[in-house]
């Protein structure tokens, strides 16, 4: 680490960059730059020159390591044991295409698992950031990736820090925990003594990769991209692992189980082979081995992990990107959504539709309002000065809120620009006070300005302006006037700002308050303030809402809405959209507070139509961790900066893409690129359909395990009176080149019918259950077992085959033997091709679905049917595969096994669905 040089030069950094505890002076130099930014041509070059401010992304794996990985998983590991069996007990062939079996599943494993990093490093691209700096003399928004060592950086509340920089003004407290793991706020000013020691400790510098919790600065960049420390760090650290979700977990211990059962089911096969069937030692050895091959369930994890990318993809093309895998399941076993109302439920296009000032209340207010008067004048021009949003030809910029008091002011004929040369001080809106304040000179003399939400800005006035213009105490009666008449315009759902004033008694020249500013400081400004009036804005709700809102009720899903907003307007939102049907239990945040983390759980399990109202932050944590305690899944949506510890705590945090801040949608777990309430029912949606097709391809690929085993069973049975009914090789052929697409185009489905009209699935249920067991092995797996074994009989049979005649090499059989294993081969890929279509829904009938809307079924079929016809018919792969092709006129009986496998699903389903119906009539 170099320290502070004192030469004329800065220190050259050993990292190659300037050393930023230089004098400012001398970084501006070294950095050839201003305090006014660059110019559009320097930062060009410079881009060339530095190149794009980004984390160089790890390298990949290669190719070839990812295939060594998955070569040597554990399941791999198991297989390859069985080879070596295989090639001890000398049948190379076997050992051979067990290899190949390996090989083949480590090819479909890597593809698939890029194929699931690449769905998730894409999302990148929907969330695109972006940073407030100086070019050319004027402030502009500009990717982040675009920022060059030399430019002037604004930094505000809620704002991630892109870049490394040192401030040039101003005080801002920052998050370093990403940097130093110190999760104490730290503050930063301009005016830091430099520092000599290391840079995170320097009291005027700030870092890529840290955020700003409060108030704002300006800063020059002095690194970018990897020349940062965070890039440093992220040089230097190992490829982070991608952590394994709770479905991963669970199918991989169930993986795992399978494989035991498989062992196991060779292990016991051999002595029943040598003993009770007569089989020679090395044969009975060999199909202990393939018995054990065709049941380990080596391909089912990278399935998993695929199908959940793919639906991450779809989830980002709706609106919604999450960050984990993890969240696809999560999103679907969601139980209650937490919402704030303005922009999410509603518009966030606000309109001022009423105004209440010197006495008089403007409700509707007049299209061409008279020349407004003293107290009209007063009102605006507050809100006016009040205010950072700006008109411009080309649309408004700024907070909606403000932006409908600039319109007003403009429509009333009055000045829409706040006077920013006029403002010495500003107190941010804060959103658990619910006020802003600006001190502005005005005529020589300095104002307070203040506006915020009625009940806090009432309660430091004590005098209202009068329409002449006067002064008058605010009694007691006049208070409770007011309060009504803001009662009244909330009751219809509308939003009500009031505004206030007051002479300062302090010297122009030196304004309190600012940024920096102490509570106390602020608290002793905004006090005995001159009531001015209140306006009333509409902020529609979103069209689509309440078709959304009534998904989730008929999903089971409870909305519970949180908002910074008066309870009034909160519940006759709740209503318009339809989120509470009757009275609903309005909260405030006092009445919150005095609520124990008990009665909040009482009151949240209790009463269903509730909506928090006045609410801060904290009390959206609060909120989450009494559901969660009461075992429900939450969705919490959030935009401040204070919200980012509310939607860590949720099950899945969601932050809004266009308006929140930069902290929140780092603490979220799902980031909606349109900040609309509908995209998050979509997104449980998809989240349960995911869910779904895992579950619809773990059924498919377990199926296939009857009819494999049974044909052994009757084998071992009948003492070897009836043949082996498939041959090793066969088995092998199966779980080689028949199976594997078709599952993973089931990971594909699309929703089933009723999809959201079921209760959310329960937190502790397991993907994999008995009732799907049972469907799998003593259903679809056992029809086609029985299928599969008439075929091999009927062929048999059909060449005067009788219990106990010889089949093997050189009998007079053996011909028909081979024919008939063929045919059994045949029977379990038809019967798969039924179990397919089975599979397809777990509820409703494939009909209500579309038989062919899974494009991707039909080609993974038509591969495998390709697939089993050159087994049969290729000479080469018949000697490999044994195979011999059954007499035409039985081989058409086959046609009839898909068919009847998923016929008999339809009629089982149909007869759960009856079932239902008269339970929920009768019950
Ligand atoms: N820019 C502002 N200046 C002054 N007061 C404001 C401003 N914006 C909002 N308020 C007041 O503070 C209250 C809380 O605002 P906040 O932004 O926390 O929540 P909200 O936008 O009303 O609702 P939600 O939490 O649903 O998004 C508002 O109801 C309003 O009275």
């Amino acid at each position: 680490m170099t320290h502070a040089g004192s030469g004329r030069k800065a220190t050259v950094a050993a990292e190659g960059g300037p050393d930023p505890r230089t004098p400012l002076p001398e970084l501006l130099r070294a950095l050839d730059a201003g305090p006014d930014g660059l110019t559009s041509a320097q930062a060009r070059e410079r881009l060339t020159r530095y190149g794009p401010n980004q984390l160089r992304r790890h390298r990949r794996r290669s190719w070839w390591r990812e295939l060594g990985r998955q070569v040597v998983h554990p399941l791999a590991l198991l297989l390859w044991v069985a080879a070596a069996l295989a090639w001890v007990s000398g049948t190379a062939t076997l050992a051979g295409a067990i290899v190949v079996v390996i090989a083949l599943n480590a090819v479909f494993a890597s593809v698939q698992e890029r194929q699931a990093e690449r769905a998730v490093e894409a999302l990148t691209r929907y969330l695109p950031q972006r940073a407030r700096v100086r070019r050319d003399g004027r402030w502009q928004e500009v990717p982040t990736t675009d920022l060059v060592p030399g430019d002037v950086l604004a930094i505000g509340e809620g704002d991630r820090v892109s870049a490394d920089a040192r401030l040039l003004d101003g005080t801002v407290e920052v998050d370093l925990s990403a940097l130093t793991g110190e999760s104490q706020p730290a503050y930063r000013s301009a005016d830091a003594p430099d520092h000599a020691g290391s840079r995170t400790e320097a009291g005027n510098l700030v870092f890529s990769g840290t955020s700003c919790l409060a108030d704002e600065a300006h800063a020059l960049v002095y690194a970018t991209g990897m020349r940062t420390e965070l890039g440093r760090i992220a040089a230097l650290s190992q490829r982070v692992g991608r952590e394994e979700s709770p479905l991963e977990r669970q199918v991989r211990r169930v993986a795992w189980l399978i494989a035991a059962v498989a062992v196991a089911v060779g292990a016991v096969f051999f002595p029943i082979g040598v003993l009770a069937a007569g089989m020679p030692v090395a044969d009975a050895f060999t199909f202990a081995i393939g018995l054990l091959v065709a049941n380990v369930p080596e391909g089912l994890l990278p399935t998993i992990t695929l199908a959940l990318a793919v639906g991450v993809r779809g989830l980002a093309r709706t609106g919604a990107v999450v960050k984990r895998l993890s969240a696809v399941e999560t999103l679907g076993s969601t139980t209650v959504i937490c919402t704030d109302k303005t922009g999410t439920l509603t518009e966030n296009r606000m309109r001022v539709t009423a105004l209440h000032a010197g006495d008089e209340l403007l409700d509707p207010l007049p299209e061409r309002p008279d020349r407004p008067g003293v107290a009209l004048c007063a009102l605006a021009g507050a809100m006016v000065a009040c205010n950072n949003a700006e008109l411009r030809t080309d649309g408004a910029v700024g907070d909606p809120t403000e932006t409908a008091l600039l319109r007003l002011a403009a429509g009333l004929g009055l000045p829409d620009r706040p006077d920013r040369a006029a403002r010495r001080a500003q107190f941010h809106f804060d959103p658990k006070l619910r006020l802003m304040s600006t001190v502005d000179a005005v005529g020589g003399e300095l104002w307070l300005h203040t506006k915020g939400a009625p009940e806090e800005v009432l309660r430091r006035c004590t005098t209202v302006l009068t329409a002449d213009g006067r002064e008058r105490p605010l009694d007691d009666a006049r208070r409770a006037e007011l309060t009504r008449a803001v009662t009244e315009q909330a009751d219809r759902g509308r939003r009500v700002l009031a505004a206030a004033r007051r002479r300062l008694a302090a010297t122009p020249g030196h304004p309190p308050g600012g940024a920096g500013a102490g509570p106390g400081e602020r608290a002793g400004v905004e006090r005995d303030l001159t009531f001015l009036g209140f306006v009333a804005m509409i902020d529609p709700p979103r069209p689509e809402v309440p078709d959304a809102v009534a998904r989730c009720h008929t999903a089971g899903i409870r909305i519970i809405m949180v908002t910074g907003d008066h309870g009034r307007t909160a519940a006759a939102i709740a209503r318009q959209v339809g989120i509470t049907r009757g009275d609903a239990t309005v909260v405030t945040g006092v009445d919150l507070d005095r609520l124990s983390a008990d009665e909040l759980r009482r009151l949240l399990s209790d009463r269903r139509e509730v909506v928090f109202a006045r609410v801060s932050p904290e009390a959206k944590l609060h909120i989450a961790e009494a559901l969660r305690a009461d075992g429900q899944t939450v969705a919490m949506t959030g935009d401040g900066v204070n919200d980012a510890p509310a939607l860590r705590r949720a099950d899945i945090g969601v932050a809004m893409g266009r308006t929140g801040t930069d902290v929140t949608r780092e603490a979220a777990t799902m980031v909606l690129t349109d900040d609309n309430f509908a995209t998050i029912v979509a997104a449980v949606a998809a989240g349960r359909r995911a869910y779904d097709n895992v579950r619809k391809f773990i059924l498919y690929i377990f199926a296939h395990a009857t009819p494999e085993v049974v044909p052994f069973l009757v084998f071992a049975l009948t003492a070897g009176a009836v043949p082996l009914p498939l041959t090793v090789m066969q088995i092998l052929a199966i779980d080689l080149g028949t199976e594997t697409l078709p599952a993973l185009a089931l990971g594909r489905e699309p929703a089933e019918p009723g999809l959201m009209q079921r209760p959310p699935r329960r937190r502790t249920e397991q993907v994999i259950d008995v009732p799907m067991l049972v469907r799998a092995w003593a259903f679809l797996g056992l029809i086609s077992a029985v299928l599969v074994l008439g075929g091999f009989f009927v062929v048999l049979l059909w060449a005067g085959w009788r219990p106990g005649d010889p089949t093997g090499p050189g009998s007079p059989l053996h011909g028909a033997y081979q024919q008939a294993t063929t045919m059994t081969f045949l029977g379990i890929v038809a019967c798969q091709i039924g179990t397919a279509f089975a599979a397809r829904t777990e509820h409703a009938s494939l009909r209500t679905v579309g038989v062919t809307s899974n494009r991707l079924l039909l080609w993974g079929i038509a591969f495998e049917i390709v697939f089993a016809a050159l087994v049969v018919t290729v000479p080469v792969l018949r000697d490999v595969f044994g195979t011999r092709p059954p007499p035409p006129e039985l081989l058409a009986l086959l046609l009839l096994f898909p068919p009847v496998v998923w016929g008999a699903d339809e009629i089982r389903r149909a007869a759960l669905r009856a079932r239902r119906r008269t339970a929920t009539r009768t019950g």
